[in-house]
């Protein structure tokens, strides 16, 4: 039977990575339930271990101890119904904006579907992004934000269950990060996917989230609170900025990551 809050089960998680100085411990007893249509972000100083945890999730790494599901299945391995976007776009430089995201397409739905068919689903996810004028373009002829709109395309087009995000606006300007932050907005409310996203970022994390993962430092992270924003969709950035419900959450992060969490790396507040 399907429990549509435990789309996403992390049962005691533990990963050990073997260095040249010996074993090191990660992340150790990490519990999280994420429920289907959920936006869930990981927080927490540089290091902590938040991609370690993405990566289990996307089955790119399995876990020393404990077990994940998605939709009641144990993650054994990546499987397009869970859509990674990372940092650094990874587009093939010699593709086309449409032929990266064409070659997505293909490994998902060519056996049950023909070329024009490919094609049109292509033209949605650039067109999700606002990208349908530069479908022709190759990655080195548009912006840095433009490449990180293919990647998330990419990533939708697959019309994954879950689409996991490794701080996917980190590199980008402030600008065009508070833009492409409110197209994905737009976008999840759309299509009511699954999210789990990293990030470094306070204000990201509260305008986004229905609820904030916050991680302990490492080594040995684990989950130190879990915050969630009570704050009603659609979400406009300039009006939350003032309201309470904003303010409480914003204090309760940065409390979380100043106070019981004081590093001396920086997270942007
Ligand atoms: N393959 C690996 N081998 C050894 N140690 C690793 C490996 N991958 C990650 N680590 C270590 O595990 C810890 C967690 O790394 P991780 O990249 O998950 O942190 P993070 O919170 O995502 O950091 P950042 O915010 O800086 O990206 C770090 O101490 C890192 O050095």
């Amino acid at each position: 039977m399907n429990d549509d809050s435990k789309y996403i089960e992390i049962h005691n998680v533990e990963q050990r990575f073997k260095t040249a100085k010996g074993s090191f411990l990660a992340l150790q007893g990490v519990n999280l339930n994420v429920a289907k249509g959920e936006f869930v972000t990981l927080i927490g100083h540089s290091g902590c271990g938040k991609s370690t945890l993405l990566n289990l999730i996307a089955g790119l790494t399995t876990p020393t101890q404990g077990v994940l599901l998605c939709a009641n299945r144990e993650i054994k391995g990546p499987g397009p119904e869970r859509a990674v976007v990372f940092q650094n776009h990874s587009l093939l430089p010699w593709l086309t904006c449409f032929e990266n995201v064409y070659l997505a397409v293909e490994r998902v739905f060519a056996a049950t579907e023909g070329k024009a068919q490919l094609r049109a689903r292509t033209d949605a996810a650039l067109a999700m992004v606002g990208l349908s004028a530069a479908a022709q373009k190759r990655p080195g002829e548009i912006s840095g934000g433009m490449k990180q709109r293919v990647g998330i395309a990419r990533a939708l087009s697959m019309e994954p269950k879950v689409l996991l995000m490794d701080e996917p606006f980190g590199a980008l300007d402030a600008l065009t990060r508070a833009k492409l932050q409110d197209e994905l907005l737009a976008i999840v409310q759309k299509t009511q996917s699954t999210v789990v996203m990293v990030t470094h970022d306070v204000d990201e994390a509260v305008l986004l989230s229905d609820r904030i993962v916050m991680l302990t430092n490492g080594p040995a992270a684990t989950i130190g609170e879990v915050l969630k924003v009570d704050i009603a969709r659609p979400r406009n950035r300039v009006e939350l900025a003032e309201d309470p419900a904003y303010v409480h959450a914003r204090k309760a992060v940065i409390d979380f990551l100043y106070t019981r969490q004081a590093h001396v790396e920086k997270v942007a507040a």
